[in-house]
């Protein structure tokens, strides 16, 4: 469905101080038919980039690809044909009826009216918006309006859709059920979902795939689980009192594959291979030697893990030093 070979955006930057921003590096990427990927990266990583370059709103500055078996140079309008995409943010006018933001979206791919509704027919009763077609969208909730921005994407029934940051700015419920609704996409309507997010969770309930992105490079790739399987061992954290923390430091960094230890105050953390099996083992030993633990926590490794083993930085420490200029110049329209 995609194959992307050496793709490459370089942006000028305007004003005085000009200067370049190599947004996206040599990105490759494959996405067979009926795969959902999620691509996973902090802000200003180069994801909605590479998503518009894809989408063919973006001309790579080097590079090739085919999304959905058109060339992205050669075909552009073959690639549009065969792609939905909605954008950060979606697209529908506030002073609209939903109704007319169906048959606008259906005009745009050339559809007749009664197609266009019959579609949006369909597609309401899929993503659970039967019935708002005369409401306007300004009155919509968030998780609806998502929805029927997926729903315009969706309009001329293309086999691949592109989902730049779908669940951005939704409350918990709103999210989970909109996770729901892209899972059935692909469960049920077979479409193959390419979906960029900065969230964790995210990333890890919905995709198959994940493709990390950071600085414009591809840095991993691979299933949530097989991912998290390259940081070595879960995380434990104990407390106890700061007086015996340098000696449950020591038990502790005598068990078995115990690694990336560290002590603050009454804090010890270290990481094993098998958490589970371990902590009876250290208990047992602190207990002979008199010392109370007062907390104990044991993590599975999570994708934040994973990014700072990869990295060096945690995903949110690198979420915090994002250029602020990453919105500039966001797509808010659907690909017509
Ligand atoms: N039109 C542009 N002109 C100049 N620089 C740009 C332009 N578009 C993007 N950039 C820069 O390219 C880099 C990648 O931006 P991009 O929007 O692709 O990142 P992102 O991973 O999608 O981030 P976000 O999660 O915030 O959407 C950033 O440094 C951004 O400032």
């Amino acid at each position: 469905m995609i194959k992307a070979r050496g793709l490459e955006r370089r942006f000028r930057r305007k004003g005085r101080n000009g200067g370049e921003v190599h947004a996206v590096k040599g990105v490759d990427l494959d996405v067979s038919a009926g795969e959902l990927v999620g691509f996973l990266g902090p802000n200003g990583a180069g994801k909605t980039t590479t998503l518009r370059m894809l989408t063919t709103l973006l001309k790579p500055t080097a590079g090739e690809a085919t999304v959905g078996g058109c060339d992205l140079l050669a075909d552009p309008l073959g690639v549009r044909r065969r792609i939905g995409y909605v954008a950060q943010g979606g697209g529908t006018a506030p002073a609209s009826k939903v109704v007319e933001e169906i048959e606008f979206q259906g005009r745009l791919y050339r559809m007749s009216k009664a197609d266009a509704l019959a579609r949006g027919a369909v597609l309401a009763e899929q993503l659970d918006l039967a019935g708002l077609d005369q409401r306007m969208t300004a009155t919509l909730s968030g998780g609806q309006r998502r929805r029927l921005d997926i729903a315009l994407g969706l309009i001329h029934s293309p086999g691949l859709v592109f989902l730049d940051e779908p669940s951005t700015g939704l409350d918990p419920q709103s999210r989970a059920n909109l996770w729901d609704h892209i899972r059935r996409l692909r469960d049920e309507q077979g479409v193959t979902v390419f979906l960029t997010t900065h969230y964790l969770d995210e990333a890890d309930a919905l995709s198959d795939r994940l493709i990390v992105i950071d600085d414009g490079k591809i840095v991993a790739e691979g299933t949530p689980d097989s991912l998290k399987a390259r940081v070595s061992g879960d995380s434990v954290v104990i407390g106890v009192s700061p007086e015996s923390a340098a000696e449950t430091a020591e038990v502790a960094g005598r068990l078995e594959g115990a690694h990336e230890l560290t002590v603050t105050d009454g804090t010890v953390r270290f990481r094993v291979p098998r958490g589970d099996t371990a902590m009876p083992e250290l208990l047992r030993a602190l207990d002979a030697r008199g010392i109370a633990m007062a907390s104990m926590q044991v993590h599975r490794p999570t994708l934040d893990d994973v990014f700072l083993t990869l990295t060096g930085r945690s995903l949110r420490d690198a979420e915090e030093g994002a250029p602020v200029d990453a919105a500039a110049e966001k797509e808010t329209t659907h690909v017509a």
